[in-house]
Protein backbone atom coordinates (compact mmCIF):
# COMPACT_ATOMS: atom_id res chain seq x y z
CA UNK A 1 0.00 0.00 0.00
CA UNK A 2 1.44 3.56 -0.54
CA UNK A 3 -0.54 6.52 0.97
CA UNK A 4 -1.56 9.24 -1.58
CA UNK A 5 -2.20 13.20 -0.98
CA UNK A 6 -4.38 13.68 -4.31
CA UNK A 7 -4.23 12.40 -8.30
CA UNK A 8 -5.10 15.32 -10.69
CA UNK A 9 -4.75 16.20 -14.44
CA UNK A 10 -2.58 19.21 -15.17
CA UNK A 11 0.67 20.59 -17.28
CA UNK A 12 3.49 20.16 -16.09
CA UNK A 13 4.66 23.52 -14.55
CA UNK A 14 8.26 23.58 -14.15
CA UNK A 15 11.60 22.60 -15.52
CA UNK A 16 12.68 20.98 -19.14
CA UNK A 17 8.95 19.68 -19.51
CA UNK A 18 6.68 22.29 -18.70
CA UNK A 19 3.90 22.65 -20.94
CA UNK A 20 2.96 19.21 -21.02
CA UNK A 21 0.20 17.42 -20.09
CA UNK A 22 0.52 15.36 -17.41
CA UNK A 23 -1.43 13.23 -14.62
CA UNK A 24 0.45 13.90 -11.13
CA UNK A 25 0.41 11.50 -8.78
CA UNK A 26 1.11 12.93 -5.01
CA UNK A 27 2.59 10.87 -2.06
CA UNK A 28 2.41 12.02 1.53
CA UNK A 29 4.96 13.05 4.41
CA UNK A 30 8.10 14.32 3.34
CA UNK A 31 11.93 13.41 5.27
CA UNK A 32 12.32 17.15 4.52
CA UNK A 33 10.75 20.17 5.94
CA UNK A 34 11.72 23.10 4.12
CA UNK A 35 10.60 26.37 5.19
CA UNK A 36 9.61 27.47 1.39
CA UNK A 37 7.67 24.09 0.63
CA UNK A 38 4.43 25.10 -1.40
CA UNK A 39 2.83 21.93 -0.96
CA UNK A 40 0.66 20.33 1.59
CA UNK A 41 0.84 16.63 1.55
CA UNK A 42 0.58 15.27 4.52
CA UNK A 43 -3.19 13.83 4.36
CA UNK A 44 -3.56 10.70 2.30
CA UNK A 45 -5.21 7.82 1.31
CA UNK A 46 -3.76 4.39 1.03
CA UNK A 47 -3.51 2.86 -2.17
CA UNK A 48 -2.41 -0.17 -4.01
CA UNK A 49 -0.41 -0.13 -7.35
CA UNK A 50 -3.52 -1.32 -9.04
CA UNK A 51 -5.44 1.32 -7.82
CA UNK A 52 -3.07 4.22 -8.76
CA UNK A 53 -2.65 2.91 -12.25
CA UNK A 54 -6.18 2.64 -12.30
CA UNK A 55 -6.69 6.50 -11.72
CA UNK A 56 -4.16 7.56 -14.11
CA UNK A 57 -5.96 5.82 -17.02
CA UNK A 58 -8.61 7.96 -16.38
CA UNK A 59 -6.77 10.54 -18.26
CA UNK A 60 -5.52 10.51 -22.35
CA UNK A 61 -2.07 12.11 -21.48
CA UNK A 62 0.90 9.93 -21.46
CA UNK A 63 2.90 11.35 -19.08
CA UNK A 64 2.71 10.70 -14.82
CA UNK A 65 4.27 12.36 -12.36
CA UNK A 66 5.33 11.11 -9.56
CA UNK A 67 5.83 14.06 -6.85
CA UNK A 68 5.22 14.48 -3.02
CA UNK A 69 5.82 15.07 -0.33
CA UNK A 70 8.56 12.96 -1.29
CA UNK A 71 7.75 10.25 -3.90
CA UNK A 72 11.07 8.28 -2.90
CA UNK A 73 9.86 7.26 0.28
CA UNK A 74 7.05 5.13 -1.51
CA UNK A 75 7.97 4.19 -4.84
CA UNK A 76 9.00 0.55 -6.31
CA UNK A 77 9.69 -0.37 -9.59
CA UNK A 78 6.84 -2.69 -9.36
CA UNK A 79 4.45 0.40 -10.01
CA UNK A 80 6.78 2.01 -12.55
CA UNK A 81 6.16 -1.09 -14.48
CA UNK A 82 2.59 -0.98 -13.42
CA UNK A 83 2.33 2.25 -15.40
CA UNK A 84 4.80 1.61 -17.92
CA UNK A 85 2.31 -1.92 -19.06
CA UNK A 86 -0.21 0.49 -19.12
CA UNK A 87 1.87 2.96 -21.45
CA UNK A 88 3.13 6.00 -19.20
CA UNK A 89 6.04 7.99 -19.36
CA UNK A 90 7.09 7.99 -15.87
CA UNK A 91 8.87 11.18 -14.46
CA UNK A 92 9.90 11.86 -10.95
CA UNK A 93 10.09 14.69 -8.86
CA UNK A 94 12.65 13.98 -6.05
CA UNK A 95 14.61 15.95 -3.58
CA UNK A 96 17.51 13.24 -3.84
CA UNK A 97 17.76 11.76 -1.10
CA UNK A 98 16.32 8.61 -1.27
CA UNK A 99 17.45 5.43 -3.49
CA UNK A 100 15.17 5.31 -6.83
CA UNK A 101 14.17 2.57 -8.81
CA UNK A 102 15.86 2.26 -11.72
CA UNK A 103 13.30 2.04 -14.37
CA UNK A 104 11.92 5.72 -13.67
CA UNK A 105 12.03 7.43 -17.08
CA UNK A 106 12.53 11.21 -16.06
CA UNK A 107 14.16 11.97 -12.79
CA UNK A 108 13.95 15.53 -11.64
CA UNK A 109 16.18 16.12 -8.61
CA UNK A 110 15.47 19.15 -6.36
CA UNK A 111 18.34 19.04 -3.78
CA UNK A 112 17.79 20.67 -0.77
CA UNK A 113 21.06 22.15 1.54
CA UNK A 114 22.43 20.47 4.01
CA UNK A 115 21.31 17.18 2.42
CA UNK A 116 23.19 14.26 0.87
CA UNK A 117 22.06 12.67 -2.69
CA UNK A 118 21.44 9.43 -2.53
CA UNK A 119 19.84 9.23 -6.28
CA UNK A 120 21.88 7.44 -9.14
CA UNK A 121 20.42 8.67 -12.05
CA UNK A 122 19.18 12.48 -12.78
CA UNK A 123 18.28 14.26 -15.73
CA UNK A 124 17.36 17.65 -14.81
CA UNK A 125 18.17 19.53 -11.48
CA UNK A 126 15.72 21.78 -10.42
CA UNK A 127 16.91 24.30 -7.71
CA UNK A 128 14.73 26.83 -6.01
CA UNK A 129 17.28 29.60 -5.72
CA UNK A 130 16.99 32.08 -2.62
CA UNK A 131 20.54 33.76 -3.22
CA UNK A 132 22.13 30.18 -1.65
CA UNK A 133 25.50 28.62 -3.30
CA UNK A 134 24.52 26.53 -6.04
CA UNK A 135 27.61 26.05 -7.38
CA UNK A 136 28.06 21.95 -5.73
CA UNK A 137 24.29 21.40 -7.60
CA UNK A 138 26.45 21.69 -10.98
CA UNK A 139 28.74 18.73 -10.17
CA UNK A 140 25.65 16.47 -10.09
CA UNK A 141 25.88 14.56 -13.78
CA UNK A 142 22.83 15.22 -16.01
CA UNK A 143 21.57 16.82 -18.77
CA UNK A 144 19.74 20.25 -17.87
CA UNK A 145 20.31 22.63 -14.77
CA UNK A 146 17.14 24.76 -13.64
CA UNK A 147 17.07 27.66 -11.36
CA UNK A 148 13.18 28.07 -10.22
CA UNK A 149 12.52 31.48 -8.51
CA UNK A 150 10.56 30.53 -4.57
CA UNK A 151 6.68 30.78 -5.18
CA UNK A 152 7.73 33.55 -8.26
CA UNK A 153 8.61 36.24 -5.55
CA UNK A 154 11.75 36.79 -6.38
CA UNK A 155 12.24 36.09 -10.63
CA UNK A 156 14.39 39.23 -11.12
CA UNK A 157 17.00 37.72 -8.48
CA UNK A 158 17.15 34.33 -10.61
CA UNK A 159 17.23 36.17 -13.59
CA UNK A 160 20.34 38.16 -12.48
CA UNK A 161 22.28 35.41 -11.28
CA UNK A 162 21.54 33.36 -14.57
CA UNK A 163 23.13 36.15 -16.85
CA UNK A 164 25.83 35.76 -14.50
CA UNK A 165 26.36 31.86 -14.70
CA UNK A 166 24.61 30.65 -17.71
CA UNK A 167 24.70 27.34 -17.62
CA UNK A 168 21.99 27.92 -15.48
CA UNK A 169 17.99 27.92 -16.99
CA UNK A 170 15.46 29.69 -15.69
CA UNK A 171 12.84 27.42 -14.57
CA UNK A 172 8.79 29.28 -13.78
CA UNK A 173 6.22 28.07 -11.78
CA UNK A 174 4.42 28.47 -14.84
CA UNK A 175 1.25 26.39 -13.36
CA UNK A 176 0.94 29.54 -10.82
CA UNK A 177 1.09 32.25 -13.52
CA UNK A 178 -2.16 30.93 -14.98
CA UNK A 179 -4.18 29.51 -12.04
CA UNK A 180 -4.12 26.10 -12.92
CA UNK A 181 -2.92 22.70 -10.41
C1 LIG B 1 6.71 20.05 -3.63
S1 LIG B 1 8.20 19.35 -4.23
C2 LIG B 1 7.86 17.60 -4.15
C3 LIG B 1 9.01 16.73 -4.63
C4 LIG B 1 10.24 16.67 -3.73
N1 LIG B 1 9.93 16.62 -2.35
C5 LIG B 1 11.19 17.81 -4.05
O1 LIG B 1 11.36 18.69 -3.19
O2 LIG B 1 11.73 17.79 -5.15
C6 LIG B 1 8.11 19.66 -6.01
C7 LIG B 1 8.98 20.77 -6.52
O3 LIG B 1 8.50 22.01 -6.01
C8 LIG B 1 9.61 22.79 -5.61
N2 LIG B 1 9.12 23.78 -4.66
C9 LIG B 1 8.61 23.57 -3.44
N3 LIG B 1 8.21 24.73 -2.87
C10 LIG B 1 8.48 25.70 -3.77
C11 LIG B 1 8.29 27.10 -3.79
N4 LIG B 1 7.75 27.76 -2.75
N5 LIG B 1 8.68 27.80 -4.89
C12 LIG B 1 9.24 27.15 -5.94
N6 LIG B 1 9.42 25.83 -6.00
C13 LIG B 1 9.05 25.10 -4.93
C14 LIG B 1 10.56 21.74 -5.04
O4 LIG B 1 11.88 22.21 -4.90
C15 LIG B 1 10.44 20.67 -6.10
O5 LIG B 1 11.26 20.99 -7.20
N1 LIG C 1 1.31 22.18 -12.72
C1 LIG C 1 2.15 21.73 -11.79
N2 LIG C 1 3.41 21.42 -12.16
C2 LIG C 1 4.23 20.91 -11.21
N3 LIG C 1 5.50 20.46 -11.38
C3 LIG C 1 5.93 19.97 -10.20
C4 LIG C 1 4.92 20.09 -9.27
C5 LIG C 1 5.01 19.51 -7.92
O1 LIG C 1 4.33 19.96 -7.00
O2 LIG C 1 5.81 18.57 -7.77
C6 LIG C 1 3.84 20.71 -9.89
C7 LIG C 1 2.51 21.10 -9.50
O3 LIG C 1 2.10 21.05 -8.35
N4 LIG C 1 1.72 21.58 -10.51
S1 LIG D 1 11.59 18.14 0.10
FE1 LIG D 1 9.99 18.77 -1.35
S2 LIG D 1 8.01 18.16 -0.41
FE2 LIG D 1 9.61 17.96 1.16
S3 LIG D 1 9.42 19.86 2.29
FE3 LIG D 1 11.02 20.16 0.73
S4 LIG D 1 9.97 21.00 -1.10
FE4 LIG D 1 8.39 20.20 0.30
MG1 LIG E 1 3.69 21.98 -6.87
Amino acid sequence: MKKINEIFYSLQGEGYHAGTPAVFVRFSGCNLKCDFCDTRHEEGTEMENGDIVKAVEQYPCRMVILTGGEPGLWIDSALVDALHASGRYVCIETNGTCLLPENIDWVTCSPKQGTSLKVAHVDEVKVVYLGQDVSACLDIPARHYFLQPCSCQNTDEVIAYIKQHPVWRLSLQTHKLINIP
